[in-house]
């Protein structure tokens, strides 16, 4: 039986006015699958993220829920694959819970019920009512994890959640990406610090130069020649 991956790049080649950054990139991530990509600063994984949104110049195929999305920034959401972006996107003039509600605007049924996320997420529970900027930074990623959560996606790409968050918050999101996963949504986790990938993912892609020189369990990671492969 074979089942149609989440996502799916062949042979892509992505960059900005006159630099290419992705080279010939190819790989594949079945439902429920949670992959860590890892890559030093400037690898380009922040640009694969985006790839799927035709933001860099894009050749190749990208496939979402089996179906090229071409340079419809839209259809991706609508067809299952939501971004948590690097920083945080949090709509000031809006509460906690409205920015929740914000992401049924894909139109996609979702699992997820506004409880369920405040219940995955106790630190938003307290603040509901609350502005969403008045959240400190770590809750501000929550928010927008559980935004995303609400556009029901089959994948949930993020951009480095904890980029520059404390330990206990850290904490607080790992525990919630897996029970995200253990409900079955499909994560591409974008981390340059492997010991995040270690502990949620089950396979990782590793990037150099905008190449893919690793695709394997992520038991891997563990060893030394593939970290100097990715030169980490
Ligand atoms: N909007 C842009 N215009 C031109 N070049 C860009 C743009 N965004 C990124 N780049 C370049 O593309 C390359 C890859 O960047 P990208 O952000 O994808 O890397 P990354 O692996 O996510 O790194 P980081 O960990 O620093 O976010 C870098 O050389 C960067 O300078």
């Amino acid at each position: 039986m074979t089942t149609t991956p989440v996502l799916e790049f062949r042979g892509v080649t992505a960059g900005y006015a006159g630099s290419v950054i992705l080279q010939d990139l190819s790989f594949s991530i079945a439902p429920g699958e949670t992959v860590g990509l890892v890559g030093r600063n400037g690898a380009g994984k922040t640009t694969t993220l985006m790839s799927v949104y035709g933001v860099p110049t894009v050749t190749g195929q990208i496939l979402v829920d089996g179906k090229e999305v071409g340079r419809k920034a839209h259809l991706p959401a609508a067809r299952g694959v939501s971004l948590v972006p690097q920083g945080k996107r949090i709509f000031s003039n809006l509460s906690v819970e409205e920015n929740i509600r914000l992401g049924r605007a894909s139109g996609r049924p979702t699992t997820w019920t506004v409880p369920d996320l405040l219940e995955l997420f106790p630190n938003l529970a307290r603040g509901r009512k609350r502005p969403g900027t008045s959240l400190s930074g770590g809750e501000q990623q929550m928010l927008a994890i559980a935004r995303a959560l609400m556009s029901g996606p089959a994948l949930l790409m993020l951009d480095e959640p904890t980029e520059g968050l404390a330990p206990v918050i850290i904490d607080a999101i790992v525990e919630a990406l897996e029970e995200i996963r253990a409900r079955g949504t499909a994560l591409l986790l974008v981390e340059q610090h492997i010991g995040m990938i270690q502990k949620v993912a089950d396979r990782y892609l590793a990037l150099r130069k905008g190449r893919l020189v690793g695709d394997g369990p992520v038991e891997q990671l563990g060893d030394r020649a593939v970290q100097e492969l990715i030169a980490l």
